[in-house]
């Protein structure tokens, strides 16, 4: 489905005003090309001479699944899928200025867990496609972009969006993005000893941003996404070629059994018909995926707010924890208690999801053993803010006009 939204970013920054008659209105295309489905964002900005930030007026958003790495054997395809998704931009931008609207995609987990080889030649399709197409083309347009800048730029979007870059603005929120491949963390600490103590390689960013630099704890870990996970828990990474082998797990119902694809390749799962399923048994199989490997930051809830979007957001309103349009604000112990409730009652009742089990536990292990967050901080769980998708893009469109020297 297409879904416009409205916003105006002269409410959320009020210092910019906007003389009608010296505005010029601009369009930016952004592809998300995820690991579990392709996206487009076209972004209409309103910029006015005096304003030095462009105001947003109007994402249009469109999302196709499969992710483009499902293609791993049929490049081709990954273009047709962008060729698809260009339509929307197509009827959202006036024929008169394509030429000038940049067309911008970038690949994340999905891309980084194939082969250099494969991704290449998923990436040299889409560069075709954009080449063909009448839109503008600006150079580094196709390509994978490091977690770093994707656990960056969607705190920028939130960020922005919640009017916490204003200068007067001393507060921001933190973002947690559980992706299918990968999964993002990214605060601004207050303590000096959040930096000090983080890991030396991959977890503190800087970029820039009207005059300030910004210095981010931020990690994305590859392979820790939720399908990612899924595979991990079922002990199948790694496991292509095993077409034979049924991977079992306490976290699926007991008498399940079926195929299930990720990144290109299937799978065949089930539970496990003459052992247990339930909560604690699963608990046992995510927390290996889990224990060891997640940093735990020195400074988490007292100092920031935690937007969660992505898979924490939909899983959560799979759960019935949340509306599905409002979202709203959960502990982390109403993941632990629905996830022991979805997994104790599976036989009986059936969960709309057979994964829904194994994934609440693995959510509710994520935050609990693996960030260390108290039972008791508060999440809010979002889809958009102000209309807007919560996802990197709005971030990666700034850092396309303003350079925002992430480093
Ligand atoms: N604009 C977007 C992008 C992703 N998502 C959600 O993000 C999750 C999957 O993320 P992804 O396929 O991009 O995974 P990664 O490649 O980032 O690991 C799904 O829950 C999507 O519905 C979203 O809600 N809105």
């Amino acid at each position: 489905q297409v879904q416009t939204s409205f916003l105006d970013w002269s409410r959320i920054l009020p210092s910019l005003s906007r003389p009608a008659n010296h505005s010029r209105i601009f369009y930016a295309v952004m592809f998300d090309a995820g690991s579990t489905g392709t996206r487009i964002h076209v972004y209409t900005f309103i910029q006015s001479d005096s304003a030095e930030l462009p105001v947003l007026d109007n994402e249009m958003f469109h999302s196709i699944k499969p992710g483009l790495s499902a293609y791993a054997d049929s490049p081709e395809m990954a273009g047709q899928t962008v060729r698809m998704l260009l339509k929307v931009a197509k009827k959202t931008v006036p024929r008169l200025v394509w030429k000038r609207t940049p067309l911008v995609l970038r690949a994340t987990a999905g891309l980084r867990l194939l082969s250099a080889e494969k991704a290449h030649a998923i990436l040299d399709q889409v560069q075709h496609v954009f080449d063909e197409s009448p839109f503008l083309v600006p150079d580094n347009s196709v390509s994978i972009m490091n977690g770093t800048n994707e656990g960056i730029l969607a705190w920028i979007t939130v960020n922005f969006l919640t009017g916490h870059l204003k200068a007067q603005s001393k507060k921001t929120v933190g973002i947690l993005d559980l992706g299918g491949g990968s999964t993002q963390i990214t605060f601004l600490p207050k303590l000096r000893k959040t930096i000090e103590s983080a890991p030396v390689a991959d977890f503190v960013a800087r970029f820039e941003f009207f005059n300030s630099t910004f210095e981010l704890y931020t990690h994305s870990y590859l392979g820790h996404g939720l399908m990612a996970a899924r595979l991990a828990t079922l002990g199948a990474l790694g496991a292509e070629g095993l077409e034979w082998q049924v991977f079992k797990s306490s976290c699926l119902p007991k008498k399940f059994r079926d195929e299930w694809s990720f990144g290109g390749l299937t799978y065949r799962v089930s539970g496990d018909p003459d052992g247990y399923a339930g909560y604690k048994l699963c608990y046992q199989e995510v927390l290996k995926v889990v224990k060891g490997i997640i940093h735990q930051p020195y400074e988490l809830e007292d100092s920031n707010v935690f937007y969660a979007f992505s898979y924490y957001f939909d899983r959560a309103v799979d759960a019935g924890l949340i509306d599905g349009v409002q979202g709203g604000m959960l502990e982390v112990r109403d993941f632990k208690k629905r996830a022991k409730e979805v997994c104790n009652k599976m036989t009986k009742y059936p969960p709309i999801s057979p994964f829904l089990c194994m994934d609440m536990t693995y959510i509710t292990c994520l935050l609990k053993d693996g960030f260390g967050f108290k039972e008791s901080t508060v999440l809010q769980l979002t889809k958009k803010v102000n209309n807007v998708e919560a996802s990197w893009a709005l971030g990666a469109t700034l850092d396309h006009f303003h350079n925002l020297k992430i480093h």
